[in-house]
């Protein structure tokens, strides 16, 4: 079967932004304006469309990002042919970066979402950073031109400032707030106002009004300018004509656009239907089809030292990056998955490199947001969800079983707040278990573990919402009732100091008995967040191979409770040095137990520190209230890096340990009657100090 929209007319996109900015609202009037979605949406009234999660529509925000499709031939259908377009709708909540990361790494391109009032927010800054990271290609659609205090020469004035970007305007606003009328587009030198009967499904366009005339030659000019130092060639026709033909100037901007040397602005309110279309337009006219963007790298599966490159193709073998996994209550496990070389169809087998398993694939769906169709194959460029693998999580690469490679793989944060969940019966306490596993498959960033103490389960997580609807998907998805205890954090140990250390586990008692024995040197790794190493340095089979994979796992269990104050252990690597074994007595467990004893002996004479997570907190308060929210600050032992001037205020960002944080959403808003608010995320661990480490230790039995 061919092919149906060349690789040209595709364009995989994500729409990020801070939080309230507009992205559900702007996805939402992109499906409704393609024909996707006949109803419009509303986020107050709960049924946009993207937000299918009940979760989501009760909280309005949006949690999970849904990948969907859409097709568009221009506002003016001027393309010849339809392009075909991915979006993928990512949160704004801090405490979901991950899904952000985890779609940004498989996006071409992205339309930043700003609001015309509060300009660059910390979250966008965020995100900013992070399609930096993966070198995504943007425009920025500075949404809500209606709304009071709306200005869009503030906004771009903040991009250059905030995000050290160069940003070039392809349209002038007409009028703002209540008076926001319609944009001026710089390329075609027209205005343009949309028709408010159909919801802005249609326009018209207009001669510029005489007092914005001066303006648009000006913004024209500069974007000319910026256009023509895409290449030499443009460059010269431009010093040849003193102008450029719109082709040009789209081409130069286009070139520019994926190098990442500029971002297009762009702006309108997709709340009152304005200026949508246009920005669907540029993510066509300018952000780059799979076959613009850089090859993707990876390694080959059978030789770690080879880089293999998979360029988008249907003519390469299959590969493909599972970026989302979610359950589904009709299908099961849904695996998302964007394909960057070859075909598949379903009933092909496919690899899975990192588990060298072989796995059939079942159904391939193409998923319209909160529908789905079922397709016969997919291919190089495509996004979407295929059914029942068994043996996947995101980040994992899936290829053609006589072609392996694995893909660059996604980093993930390390949750940092932690609660006891306790089930509330019987049949819940069966179920429990399952439902967590699910979910952590679903979730790199969420993890599950049982206290060694108190044999409670501890769920961990990126923030306090985000175990919130943990608990509450439990609920609903898989019918668990569970006590939730206070959010504790997430502490952490490391050690300071390098040791050796013997672990020796021998029983003898008539029979067969019990033999392990090894000697372990454990040392800090040199970076923090380098993880867990294990070294094996054993010669002339001192410890037989068939022993040395359990020696790993004893160590790495020990590891998951630390010895200061039952944390787990990070950044700690192991070398296996010397040991020995009985020709009868030894097996996996007693080996296993022997490095698990060496480790905690070890781990207590080499310096042992409490780690704990420190936030960056950004917080944006009207002026008057700046002074109690410093010292408050102050008192919460943060460590105050910077203050800025700011559309609604003043922006604070400081260091806060995350133990100092709790309740302070509560304590901010009656410090600043509502109007301040914040951000927060990780940062880093530090050494917590001698007062935390009392306070944690002082209940706790002396450790076996
Ligand atoms: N005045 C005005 N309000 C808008 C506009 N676009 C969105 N809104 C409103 O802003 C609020 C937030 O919009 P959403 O679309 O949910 O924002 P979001 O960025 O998706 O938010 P999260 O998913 O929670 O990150 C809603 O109340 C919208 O109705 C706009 O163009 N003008």
């Amino acid at each position: 079967m061919a092919r149906k929209h060349p690789l040209e007319r595709y364009r995989n996109i994500g729409i990020m932004a801070h939080i309230d900015a507009g992205k559900t609202t702007t996805t939402e009037r992109v499906l409704y304006y393609t024909g996707i979605s006949h109803k419009m949406g509303e986020v107050h009234d709960g049924a946009a469309v993207m937000d299918w999660m009940s979760q989501e529509q009760e909280r309005g925000i949006t949690i999970t990002s849904a990948a969907t499709t859409c097709f568009w031939q221009g506002m003016e259908q001027q393309y010849p042919e339809q392009y075909r377009i991915n979006i993928i709708d990512t949160p704004g909540h801090v405490d979901f970066t991950i899904e952000v990361e985890r779609s940004l790494r498989v996006l071409d391109g992205a339309v930043c979402v700003l609001d015309a009032n509060a300009g660059v927010e910390p979250q966008t800054e965020t995100v900013w950073r992070q399609a930096d990271k993966y070198h995504v290609p943007r425009i920025t659609f500075v949404n809500k031109m209606d709304k009071l205090g709306a200005d869009y020469w503030r906004c771009i004035d903040m991009m250059k400032k905030r995000l050290a970007t160069y940003p070039v305007t392809i349209q002038l606003p007409i009028g703002a707030e209540d008076e926001f009328e319609g944009i001026v587009d710089l390329i075609r030198m027209q205005a343009i106002y949309w028709n408010q009967e159909d919801a802005g499904r249609t326009f018209e366009a207009r001669e510029i009004p005489e007092d914005l005339k001066a303006d648009a030659q000006k913004y024209r000019e500069e974007m000319i300018e910026a256009a023509a130092e895409a290449d030499e060639e443009i460059m010269e026709m431009y010093l040849e004509n003193g102008e450029l033909t719109d082709e040009q100037i789209k081409s130069g901007l286009r070139k520019r656009v994926i190098n990442n040397e500029i971002t297009l602005c762009l702006c309108g309110t997709a709340f009152k239907n304005k200026g949508v279309q246009a920005m669907l337009d540029a993510v066509i006219d300018y952000l780059p089809s799979p076959t613009e963007v850089p090859p993707i790298k990876g390694q080959d599966a059978n030789d770690p030292e080879k880089t293999i490159e998979r360029h988008a193709s249907d003519e390469e073998p299959f590969a493909a990056l599972v970026f989302k996994i979610a359950t589904d209550p009709f299908v099961g496990s849904l695996s998302f998955i964007r394909v960057y070389s070859g075909v598949l169809s379903s009933g092909d087998s496919v690899y899975n490199p990192i588990e060298n398993k072989k796995e059939r694939v079942g159904r391939i769906l193409q998923m319209h947001s909160n529908t789905r169709e079922e397709i016969k194959e997919v291919r190089a460029g495509d996004i979407a969800a295929v059914v029942g693998l068994k043996n996947v999580t995101t980040g994992y690469t899936l290829c053609a079983p006589d072609s392996q490679v694995i893909l660059e793989r996604m980093e993930f944060p390390e949750p940092v707040i932690a609660v006891a969940v306790e089930p509330k019966s019987k049949s819940d306490q069966e179920k429990m278990g399952v439902a967590l596993s699910k979910l952590a498959q679903e979730d790199p960033s969420f993890r599950v573990r049982t206290d060694e103490e108190t044999a409670q389960t501890i769920i961990s997580g990126m923030g306090e919402l985000h175990l919130e609807i943990i608990v509450d998907r439990m609920k609903r998805e898989f019918g668990v009732e569970a006590n939730v205890g206070a959010p504790q954090v997430a502490y952490r140990e490391t050690i300071r100091k390098q040791v050796e250390q013997e672990g020796k586990f021998v029983r003898q008692s008539g029979g067969r008995g019990q033999y392990g024995h090894v000697f372990l040197r454990i040392e800090p790794q040199e970076e923090a967040g380098a993880g867990y190493e294990f070294v094996n340095a054993i010669v002339g089979g001192v410890v037989p191979k068939e022993y040395i994979g359990a020696v790993d796992k004893g160590i790495q269990e020990a590891m998951t409770n630390g010895v200061v104050a039952g944390y787990p252990m990070v950044d700690v690597k192991v070398t296996l040095y010397d040991g020995s074994y009985h020709d009868v007595d030894s097996n996996e467990a007693a080996f296993k137990i022997a490095g698990s004893m060496a480790l905690k002996d070890g781990a207590r004479k080499a310096s042992p520190v409490l780690l704990e997570p420190m936030m960056d907190v950004e917080v944006v308060t009207p002026e008057e209230y700046m002074g109690d929210v410093m010292g408050d600050l102050n008192r919460r032992r943060g460590n105050l890096k910077g203050m800025e001037d700011i559309p609604t205020g003043k922006q604070l960002s400081a260091t806060v340990p995350l133990s100092e944080m709790f309740g302070y959403a509560t304590d901010l808003r009656s410090m600043s009657q509502g109007r301040a608010t914040y951000t927060m995320q990780f940062d880093n661990y530090a050494e917590a100090p001698r007062n935390i480490v009392e306070a944690l230790t002082r209940n706790q039995p002396e450790k076996a």
